[in-house]
């Protein structure tokens, strides 16, 4: 799956919460010294080829950017000279590294190009990319591990003067690659080794390249997310070496903010597409959690009128075929069970307080049964305080009672309150909770929807790196599991643009959510997951 962004594309969001370290090539992405690199070998074999066509009589074929791409660009610099010759089938000895850069070796030709290299640095210093450098400032800020990859063996002395040697926690060079015997690139070798000093493990990690050896390191290496920086018009080439996202900038990236839009606390539009979707989980197994109101139906007038429509209920099923799904509602269990019509899935009803599901799974709170013999005489006092009060409705459940006021005019609903404060009274296991148009009196205990989802993923060994929980919910009760799976997954708000929200992601409506869902199904069918 390969996204190209550039002219005309919609930028990308990096999240934070999805990647634990970033890792970046040196010229070309971090430092503007990839041109200064591509200069120098073209100084060299172009006056190599020319007095060796002088010495010899053969023709003499001037360096080009394409031999350079191909031969040259990423690799340590005597492979690159020992590749460049052999595309022209010339042979030399390799020689030692501290070849004389007069000898006419591998290593004396790769020596007489480093000397240019410094001397071009010395006179002209090192100009970075401006946007890459605030990247990697923003990734740090949240929380993102960094390290820097060269095969040069000048990569210190040019990240020193350039002045940003602070930027990485982890530098590997072309030192590192001669000292630890390491492959250099294509081989992952060099990524590979970053990733391990970072205590990062390679698909919890992207990496940015611009060249293809290195392109086709990362994806060698299976990294999270490999982008490709098209700095010469090679973007399809970048994908074609494994780029799963290509840009012509890193200022095209961007950070899903920790709360939302970096301006305030609300969330980002959720990727719908499969692209984008493959790209945020990040060859991770999602595990998702579901609201039921609101969420996989439409708020509508009375509870019972809720129904599950077909279409959505085959999204579902579909999606529990590839991956563990969960429907976690504040309605009664046996309700929502019996709304959404599926075997196999787990449900949590009641706010997450009852939990069942395939096998063996359940959850039983030690006071559970003080906390039913509560909620029943709420109920029983509720229904007939209530009953003066046009509209009003009061919704018994195993674990919880909800009094909706949706139907009560706006000037009554302050009467609906006070008769649950006053039933709250009486009944002091219980406490209020406010949902959309409901008070809910639910039981005295330190436990909600947040709390079920984190118990799910222990119970079913989900609460793993390799999977990603995704939340899916659009009331103020989904707001604790959108808290509580902040650092380690990825919650998606239901509702409008502007929503204040700890959901890192948003969904219009229930419309989308089943275009969502089953972009999601075809990632995972399309991974074979
Ligand atoms: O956690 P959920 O699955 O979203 O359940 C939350 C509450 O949803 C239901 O009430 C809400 O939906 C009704 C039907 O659209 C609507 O009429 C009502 O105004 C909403 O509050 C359900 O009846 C409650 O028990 C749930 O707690």
């Amino acid at each position: 799956m390969r996204v190209h962004l550039g002219h005309g594309g919609s930028a990308y969001r990096i999240d934070p919460a999805t990647f634990q370290a970033a890792i970046f090539d040196l010229d070309g992405v971090v430092t503007r010294t990839a041109v200064v690199h591509a200069a120098t070998w073209k100084r060299l074999f172009d006056a190599y080829m020319r007095e060796r066509s002088n010495r010899t009589g053969e023709p003499f074929r001037p360096f080009t950017d394409e031999d350079y791409r191909k031969y040259v660009d990423g690799l340590p610099r005597y492979d690159g000279v020992a590749a460049f010759l052999a595309s022209r089938n010339i042979e030399l000895p390799r020689g030692r590294p501290d070849d004389s850069p007069d000898r006419e070796t591998v290593s004396g030709l790769g020596n007489r190009k480093d000397a240019l290299f410094k001397e071009t640095l010395k006179r002209d210093g090192v100009a970075v990319f401006d946007t890459s450098v605030a990247l990697i400032r923003r990734l740090r800020s949240r929380g993102v591990k960094t390290a820097l990859v060269s095969s040069s063996r000048n990569a210190r002395a040019v990240l020193e003067t350039a002045g940003v040697t602070e930027l990485f926690d982890v530098i590997v060079d072309g030192n590192d690659l001669a000292r630890l015997d390491l492959k250099g690139k294509p081989a992952p070798d060099l990524f590979l080794a970053a990733a391990r000093s970072l205590g990062v493990s390679a698909d919890r990690a992207l990496m940015v390249e611009d060249a293809l050896s290195g392109v086709a390191a990362g994806r060698a290496g299976k990294f999270g997310l490999v982008i490709g920086v098209d700095r010469a018009g090679q973007a399809d080439a970048l994908a074609q070496a494994g780029a799963d996202l290509v840009v012509e900038d890193l200022g095209e990236l961007s950070l899903v903010d920790g709360v939302g839009d970096p301006d305030g606390a609300s969330a980002a539009p959720m990727p719908e597409t499969g692209e984008a979707i493959t790209l945020l989980i990040a060859s991770r197994r999602p595990a998702v959690f579901l609201d039921y109101d609101g969420t996989l139906t439409p708020i509508v007038a009375r509870p019972e009128l809720a129904v599950l429509s077909d279409e959505m209920r085959a999204a579902v099923r579909r999606l529990a075929r590839r991956c563990p799904v969960a429907v976690v509602s504040g309605r009664d269990r046996a309700d929502v069970e019996q709304l959404v019509g599926l075997d196999d899935l787990i449900y949590a009803g009641s706010h997450g307080f009852d939990i069942a599901g395939p096998g063996d799974l359940h959850v039983e709170h030690e006071d559970a049964a003080r906390f039913t013999e509560a909620v029943g005489r709420a109920a029983a006092m509720l229904g007939p305080a209530l009953s003066g009060i046009d509209g009003a409705l009061v919704e018994p459940k195993r674990f919880a009672v909800a009094v909706h006021h949706r139907q009560v005019a706006e000037a009554d609903v302050s009467d609906v309150e006070t008769v649950v404060d006053r039933v709250l009274r009486d009944v002091p296991e219980l406490r209020k909770t406010r949902g959309k148009k409901v008070f809910e009196l639910r039981p005295r205990f330190d436990w909600d929807k947040g709390k079920a989802v984190l118990w799910l993923l222990e119970a079913l060994k989900l609460d793993r790196p390799d999977v990603l929980p995704v939340y899916v919910g659009d009331d103020t009760t989904d707001e604790d599991a959108f808290r509580a799976l902040r650092d380690r997954g990825i919650g998606i708000l239901v509702g409008p643009a502007g929503t204040e929200t700890e959901a890192r992601y948003r969904l219009d409506d229930t419309e989308a959510v089943g275009r969502f869902l089953a972009a999601l199904s075809d990632t995972l069918e399309e991974a074979g997951g």
